[in-house]
């Protein structure tokens, strides 16, 4: 079995940074880890591509060629992969082993995780390959400033997590940006009656039904809750890690297989 974490969120948040620096992080613990660029406008990188899409296809190719602006052609891009997964990605995945671990670091554009199904099919194809997997959905500190930021974030953060229906560890990232920890900790696990009158506060009177019905629905996914990671410090990344990991049962076999060998030689 392959582990993998499917790093996504919005345009901006930290994703490819936090590869970068959970790839370090794994480097100094000598831990392997892989990382993968999805992103067909990527440039540059802080960490060592251990796939890449721009192999397959490139984003400044499709626009010379086809004519199209950076979104269309980036969602060009993403459509070509998924017509591609057991060609390309499958010759790729041959040069990885059975335990090996892998992060994708995905594009942030909004349409990739309400309506076109790429990465879903992406997923269910890893499934396939026998891959317990992850979405790590990166939500900037930034959003948790006001009611109105969090509510947003919270449901492009829901249609992503409706559309991929895979377990998933919400992240709080640039948390060193954050001077007053007291604001952002009210939102990281927060009561629904509190997010309800902060919002009916902020909002005009008429609309206090839509209000209740949407902190209603944030709530029943009980999605809202969030692990605020702050990369300038080690145990903040080694935190989000175990989570992860605890997600995708890594490291769980490995632990049974010493335990079985134990008890063999207790029997002895
Ligand atoms: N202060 C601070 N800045 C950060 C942090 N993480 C990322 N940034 C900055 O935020 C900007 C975007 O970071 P990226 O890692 O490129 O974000 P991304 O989600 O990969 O962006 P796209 O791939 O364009 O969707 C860059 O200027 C980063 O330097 C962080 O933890 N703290
Ligand atoms: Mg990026």
């Amino acid at each position: 079995m392959g582990y993998a974490q499917l790093v996504i969120g919005p345009a901006g948040s930290g994703k490819s940074t936090y590869c970068s620096s959970l790839y370090e992080h794994c480097v100094a613990a000598r831990r392997t880890m892989h990382i993968v660029n999805l992103d067909p406008a990527a440039e540059n990188f802080d960490y060592p591509v251990a796939m890449d899409i721009r192999e397959l296809i490139s984003l400044d190719d499709v626009m010379e060629e086809l004519g199209l602006g950076p979104n269309g052609s980036l969602i060009y891009c993403m459509e070509h992969l998924e017509n591609n997964l057991d060609l390309w990605l499958d010759e790729e995945l041959q040069n990885y082993l059975d335990d090996d671990y892998l992060v994708f670091d995905c594009p942030g554009q909004i349409e990739l995780y309400s309506h076109v199904l790429v990465l879903r099919n992406f997923v269910e194809h890893l499934k396939h390959k026998n891959f317990s997997v992850c979405a790590v959905y990166l939500l900037d500190s930034q959003f948790m400033s006001d009611v109105t930021k969090f509510i947003s974030g919270c449901m492009a953060c829901l249609s992503a997590m409706v559309q991929l229906e895979l377990p998933y560890v919400n992240i709080l990232s640039k948390m060193d940006l954050v001077t007053n920890k007291k604001d952002v900790e009210e939102f990281l696990d927060p009561e629904p009656t509190f997010l309800l009158s902060e919002l009916n506060q902020r909002m005009a009177p008429q609309f206090a039904k839509l209000n209740k019905a949407l902190i209603e629905l944030v709530n029943s996914y009980s999605m809202v809750s969030f692990v605020p990671l702050d990369l300038r410090k080690e145990r903040s990344i080694q935190y989000v890690l175990a989570q992860i990991d605890n997600c995708i049962q890594y490291g769980e076999e490995a632990d049974v297989r010493i335990k079985d060998f134990d008890l063999e030689n207790d029997g002895e």
